[in-house]
């Protein structure tokens, strides 16, 4: 039995071999068939001193952007440094192969170890573009063949991952905080813990997935559900109500301060203690007493039956438009390429709770906006829409007085268990939304705060985290910026680790280089042509310090120089060319992987985060708008592009008119 058989029967995915921890379903056999019966073709042909060169890169950057980060490396190389059959490997492809293999070609397997390669690569956490490949790989052709399927898996979602975890970072800029919460909802276990793993890469800021934080030292970071609310359905069920004074030692009743403190709120709030819901307070409670260094709660989930019955006697329109099928379609997001106020879709009304809304949102400056002049809706999401909308007397349309009041009881509860913890020496830390209008309901939230702040003498008040989750996307928190919100920290699940607007990034390995004999593959698709032969890839910066241009050469060639003009290629388009001076050159290879060893210092977790936002800053902010972004450029050098087309005019048939 093999190190990687000892770990899994032990039951662990991961396992530390000493040097590395390994996730163990990473192994030789994670591959495509057609990879093992192609290396017995290549060993029946007597292709096992041939030596080849592999490119591995993509063509198109993911999420109509124009940059992808790339992550994976790491896992690349300890796949190479594990890569070996095992004997139970073996037994199982004798009993899986076709009948007829020869016995020696199983030995010849058993044997087989990734010493030979040598492996280039752009550092894990760079930007990268189309067409420059991320890996380079050279070796015996059948081992550089065999480890295609698996380099791929590991590179595609990680940089996919890292890449979507950027752009949200991006949107939200650097001061909101940004947890990961997709476990649930993600692509199996392990899609869930790449995705732990990559989107702390890409910049957020922890994760509910506590595997993750264990197994790569991420910080852990959680609220609680509804289901710790909905438990408890009166202050009746409360076992216990002491807690310790943080200075005194004294044992207090925390219900009885909390009571205290919601007689007061209630004014300043204006929502009657009658009105809120005393399980929603109980659970607070229970809740603070197991945490009152670390009190966040839920304050959306006050949901009263009766209510919701006069509310249909207040709102017979929206309810018919909800039981009749008119209920509006979910909205595409607008051309503009982002969604704006409510165009998401299930905010606009299909909820009998009254859980829509068509609002008009303060914005930052104070002026107020109207989300649904530039929403792209339906005239059947308008007409529901208006129907749900509560004029104030100035003019101002809010939430329906129904949510308003059901969320003003879940910030009573909050704040007089807050306040309650006060008393005796804690600072609670704030509250999660998870429903209803996110940028009106956080400005609710900021503003009760800042009231109770006031009016209870509790400065700290002010700075309560507010966090906000519930299906939220790139777009979303877009919108949110342009209507203005007082949010903290989203906590961001399905979105993200699913990538749902573009699940897979199309990563190839495409053979360039045979025996020193450069190899292409020809498409009628120009965009699908490979470039030929043994690469190096170079980055060329301006004067200012961003990345202008990557450039192709044939190894051969000798690097661009600084200050010195190099002429840079469309490696399609003859007509497109342009000189460049660049004021510092980047090479971008390094050797990571060669004669068995690893050989660079990996950079930590940590390390390979601040890389992505290193790397991004070199890029102009055009390529990284979200709205129509301009294309970096990726040229071949003049002697690059001839060898490419030369090769192409010799592979292409000459076709016959007849
Ligand atoms: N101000 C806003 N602008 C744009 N989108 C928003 C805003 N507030 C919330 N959203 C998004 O709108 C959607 C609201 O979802 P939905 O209509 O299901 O309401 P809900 O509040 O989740 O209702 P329920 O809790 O009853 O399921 C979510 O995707 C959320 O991220
Ligand atoms: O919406 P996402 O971006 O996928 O983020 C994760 C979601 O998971 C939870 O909901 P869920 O209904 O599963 O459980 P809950 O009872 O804790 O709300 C949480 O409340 C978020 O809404
Ligand atoms: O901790 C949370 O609030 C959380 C975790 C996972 C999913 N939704 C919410
Ligand atoms: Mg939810």
């Amino acid at each position: 039995m093999n190190d990687r058989e000892l770990s899994c029967s032990a039951g662990g995915q991961f396992m530390d071999r000493g040097r590395m921890n390994q996730n163990g379903v990473v192994q030789p056999l994670l591959t495509d068939l057609y990879q093992i019966t192609m290396a017995y073709a290549y060993w029946k042909s007597d292709k096992t001193d041939d030596t080849a060169v592999f490119d591995l890169f993509f063509r198109n950057n993911p999420f109509h952007g124009e940059f992808t980060i790339f992550a994976g490396l790491e896992e690349c190389l300890k796949f190479l440094d594990s890569f070996h059959y095992s004997q139970s490997d073996i037994e199982y492809l004798k009993q899986t192969l076709p009948e007829g293999i020869e016995n020696e070609f199983f030995e010849y397997l058993g044997n087989l170890t990734a010493r030979d390669v040598t492996l280039f690569a752009i550092d894990e956490g760079t930007v990268a573009f189309p067409r420059v490949p991320i890996i380079k790989i050279e070796g015996p052709l059948i081992i550089v063949q065999l480890l295609e399927t698996t380099l791929l898996t590991l590179v595609n979602y990680a940089s996919l991952m890292a890449t979507n975890a950027a752009r949200y970072r991006m949107v939200a800029g650097k001061h909101v905080k940004l947890l990961e919460f997709g476990l649930r909802r993600a692509q199996g276990p392990d899609g869930g813990l790449s995705a732990s793993k990559y989107s702390y890469t890409g910049g957020f800021d922890g994760t509910s997935n506590v595997l993750a934080g264990k197994l790569f030292n991420i910080p852990v970071k959680g609220t609680h559900a509804h289901a710790y609310i909905t438990s408890f359905s009166s202050i009746g069920e409360l076992k216990t109500r002491l807690i310790k004074h943080k200075q005194t030692g004294i044992m207090e009743d925390l219900l009885e301060h909390a009571v205290r403190h919601r007689q007061m709120l209630s004014h300043v709030l204006d929502v009657s203690t009658e009105e809120s819901s005393e399980g929603e307070l109980a659970a607070m409670v229970s809740y603070a007493i197991a945490f009152p260094d670390g009190f966040m709660a839920l304050v959306d989930t006050y949901d009263v039956k009766s209510r919701e019955t006069e509310q249909a006697s207040l709102e017979p329109k929206l309810i018919n438009d909800i039981k009749s099928d008119n209920s509006p379609p979910k909205q595409k997001p607008s051309t503009n390429g982002h969604q704006n106020g409510q165009s998401n879709g299930k905010i606009n009304g299909h909820k009998t709770n009254g859980h829509q809304n068509g609002i008009i949102v303060q914005s930052k400056d104070t002026k107020i906006q109207d989300t649904k002049a530039n929403t792209a809706t339906t005239a059947a999401a308008k007409t529901t829409t208006t129907a749900t909308t509560t004029t104030t007397s100035n003019g101002t349309a809010y939430l329906p007085k129904y949510v308003e009041k059901s969320f003003r009881s879940g910030l009573l509860n909050f704040s007089a268990v807050a306040l309650a913890l006060n008393d005796l020496g804690y600072h609670a830390l704030g509250i999660r939304i998870d429903s209803g209008d996110l940028a009106y309901l956080s400005c609710l939230a900021r503003e009760t705060f800042e009231k109770v702040a006031e009016r209870f003498k509790v400065p700290w008040f002010n700075k309560l985290t507010i966090v906000a989750s519930n299906d939220i996307n790139e777009d979303t928190i877009l919108s949110l910026n342009e209507q203005g919100h007082k949010i903290d920290c989203f906590g961001i699940g399905t979105h993200l680790v699913t990538c749902q607007r573009q699940p897979a990034l199309g990563c190839v390995y495409k053979l360039v280089e045979i025996n020193g004999q450069p190899r292409i593959k020809l498409s009628q698709d120009v965009e699908k042509v490979t470039m030929p032969g043994n690469k190096n890839a170079y980055r060329l910066y301006s004067a200012d310090g961003h990345a202008l241009i990557d450039l192709l050469q044939k190894v051969s060639e000798p690097p661009p120089a600084v200050g010195q003009k190099v002429l840079c290629r469309h490696p399609f388009q003859e007509s497109k060319r342009a000189y460049v001076i660049p004021s510092h050159v980047e090479s971008l290879y390094k050797v990571y992987w060669k004669a068995g060893k690893i050989c660079q210092q990996l950079p930590t977790l940590e390390q390979v985060r601040e890389k992505v936002q290193i790397s991004l800053k070199t890029l102009r902010n055009d390529h990284k708008r979200t709205l129509n972004p301009t294309p970096y450029k990726v040229a071949v050098s003049d002697n690059l592009y001839n060898f490419i087309h030369d090769l192409w005019l010799q592979n292409a048939p000459i076709g016959e008119l007849s």
